[in-house]
């Protein structure tokens, strides 16, 4: 069989598929002793999109993301986070990259001995917001999170959804460009779990990069997202699904 008959003339300039990435991979490898956790990951993750990582247990799925906040280094391969070359970070960068992360873990890891308000008002005390800007956007943010009045709490007397709602708000206080969810329903009922992907598709849908890594296939029919799968540390043939909206 011959070449498929062109339709007409190829126009002048191809979108280049790299213009939009936030985040590319190139052959990344993670290796722990003998234990190779991520092997020769090329991807690129696009800004706006909603990405699920899925996997079964010790597949790589908490270290492709650790790789991201500089949880983790690679072993080989290069991480571009903004164009920013990951490997080759200044002691002075690593702050600057790190805001534009924000970051959910499957426990929560609220600071136990603050406040549900002092937990999401840290972020930006650290950046040395003004105090009137900080008490707005963290009022503003807790009652989106439907956390208003349980601001003098501490995360010890919250239930787990409770908590997470917490961790979400804190995640997205300082407006951070990439989402980066590990697990973030896994201990939760299905009606907490229901809240939580509400909130990440409202940050979302304002232009953030939502990633969520995930085994539970449940949270997958929640909100429609490209799906990549990883096996024993390799990305295994990629399932696009639908357009991102919830
Ligand atoms: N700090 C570490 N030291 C040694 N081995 C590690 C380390 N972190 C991860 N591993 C190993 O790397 C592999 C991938 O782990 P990872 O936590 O990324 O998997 P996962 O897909 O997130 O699993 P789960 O769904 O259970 O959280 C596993 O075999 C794990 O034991």
């Amino acid at each position: 069989m011959g070449p498929a008959l062109s339709p007409g003339p190829e126009p002048m300039t191809q979108p280049d598929p790299a213009d939009d990435a936030v985040i590319r991979l190139f052959n990344v490898s993670k290796r722990f002793g003998a234990k190779l956790a991520l092997s020769n990951i090329t991807l690129d993750i696009h800004k706006g999109e909603w990405l699920y990582v899925t996997g079964p247990s010790g597949a790589g799925k908490s270290t492709l993301l650790k790789l991201f906040y500089l949880g983790e280094k690679t072993t080989s391969g290069q991480v571009l986070a903004f164009g920013t070359n990951m490997n080759r970070l200044t002691a002075k960068e690593v702050p600057f990259l790190r805001r534009r992360f924000g970051i959910i873990f499957q426990d929560f890891k609220l600071i136990p001995n603050r406040n549900v308000f002092e937990n999401v008002a840290l972020v930006l005390e650290a950046r040395g917001e003004p105090r009137n800007m900080i008490d707005k956007r963290t009022r503003n943010i807790l009652r989106h999170a439907g956390m208003d009045k349980r601001m003098d709490a501490m995360p010890a007397s919250l239930s787990g959804g409770e908590q997470q709602r917490v961790a979400v708000a804190r995640a997205i206080a300082g407006q951070p460009d990439v989402i980066l969810a590990d697990e973030p329903t896994g201990s939760l009922d299905p009606k907490s779990a229901e809240i939580i992907i509400g909130l990440l598709a409202a940050y979302h849908e304002k232009g953030a990069t939502v990633m969520v890594a995930t085994h539970d296939r449940e949270l997958l029919a929640r909100k429609q997202g490209r799906i990549i799968r990883l096996e024993e540390g390799r990305l295994v043939a990629p399932e696009p699904v639908g357009g991102g909206r919830p």
